[in-house]
């Protein structure tokens, strides 16, 4: 990414990793390109639209010091710059045997927001970091109530109509600390990320990169993230890492980024760009349709149900491997 020609940031404050990355396509929101790579369920910038209008740059830190209510919202803590999300109900579950190694990367607390910015302003280097993430929902102040009621639910309701999505199920508050890192992950919804303050680098690869970005296996904590650390890949345990195929954007207050479902994610706030506010829209993806051939996102959602029904059926997941090994080696191989 060419960095510097009348960006508002620099290529230094993008994070370094060994990979080469293709460009996320920017379109404006009249363009029907856009509708074309949502169907392909591919990603796609949408710039210029309203959609988060009356929140954009309007939703700055010290506005929703001001407006985000008194409830005390979730916030994230970490030793480092990466927040690596975890299920808390697989720690402890029959089925893990993790149970036990296991060490939560990221601490949970409650926290007014008037706390969380002052932790903000005061923070130093090693310091725990901080990530704010609170649904949009009926506790928040009500002029952030009034903003949200005033996005530009047509277009998007247009959109997920046409796209025959499922249900909006949630929106999610994001507040970072510069620097962030949200490390590689799919989720299985699909989402509308809307940027209203900073910038935040995007990085993603499509679900048949399935094999190079090892996700851990479903009935761990950390089921859809990818093991590799990027910041310092291990190739031997990972070889076909270094052959993913990542696409990038930068999004800027107001751009509207579609993260297809299954498709891995990273996300990171620019280093010294600031506090970064996001809102994302997730969706339950439609009614899929088995149609052939098969879409690489199908794939993956068959392999993830097999490891599920494996591991209910094994009970002990340190089975799963030898029984895959021996149904597939010499036979499938
Ligand atoms: C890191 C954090 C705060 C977190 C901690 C613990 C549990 C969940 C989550 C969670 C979920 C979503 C995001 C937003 C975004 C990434 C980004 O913008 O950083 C993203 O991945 C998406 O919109 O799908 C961020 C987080
Ligand atoms: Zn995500």
């Amino acid at each position: 990414m060419k960095m510097g020609e009348n960006k508002p940031w620099y290529n230094d404050q993008l994070r370094h990793y060994d990979l080469e990355f293709g460009q996320i396509p920017r379109l404006h929101y009249t363009d029907p390109k856009i509708d074309e790579l949502i169907q392909q369920n591919k990603p796609v910038v949408i710039l210029g639209s309203d959609i988060v209008k009356s929140a954009k740059n309007r939703w700055t830190p010290e506005y929703l010091e001001e407006n985000l209510g008194n409830s005390g919202h979730t916030v994230f803590l970490s030793k480092g710059h990466k927040f690596k999300y975890y299920d808390e109900s697989k720690i402890l579950s029959r089925t893990n045997s993790h149970g036990v190694e296991f060490t939560p990367p990221t601490k949970k607390i409650r926290m007014k927001i008037g706390d969380f910015m002052k932790k903000l302003r005061e923070w130093k280097p090693g310091q725990d970091r901080l990530y704010l993430q609170q649904p949009l929902n009926n506790t928040v102040g009500p002029s952030l109530v009034q903003d949200f009621v005033n996005f530009n639910w047509d277009y998007i309701t247009k959109k997920q109509t046409k796209h025959q999505w499922g249900p909006l199920t949630s929106n999610l508050l994001l507040i970072s600390q510069e620097g962030n890192v949200t490390p590689c992950h799919f989720d299985e919804q699909q989402n509308f990320f809307a940027q209203l303050h900073g910038f935040k680098r995007c990085i993603l690869f499509p679900p048949s990169d399935f094999e190079c970005l090892y996700p851990h296996p479903v009935y761990h904590p950390h089921d859809r993230q990818s093991m590799v650390d990027f910041d310092k890949p291990d190739y031997e345990k990972f070889p076909n890492f270094k052959r993913a195929n990542g696409c990038e954007t930068v999004v800027e207050p107001g751009d509207v980024l579609y993260i297809p479902i299954y498709w891995w994610h990273h996300v990171e706030s620019l280093m010294e760009g600031g506090t970064t506010v996001s809102v994302n829209f997730w969706y339950k993806s439609g009614t899929t349709n088995l149609g052939y051939p098969l879409r690489d996102y199908q794939k993956v959602s068959i392999t993830r149900n097999l490891e599920k029904m494996l591991v209910e059926v094994l009970q002990d997941p340190k089975e799963v491997g030898p029984l895959l090994r021996s149904m597939i080696l010499g036979r499938y191989t």
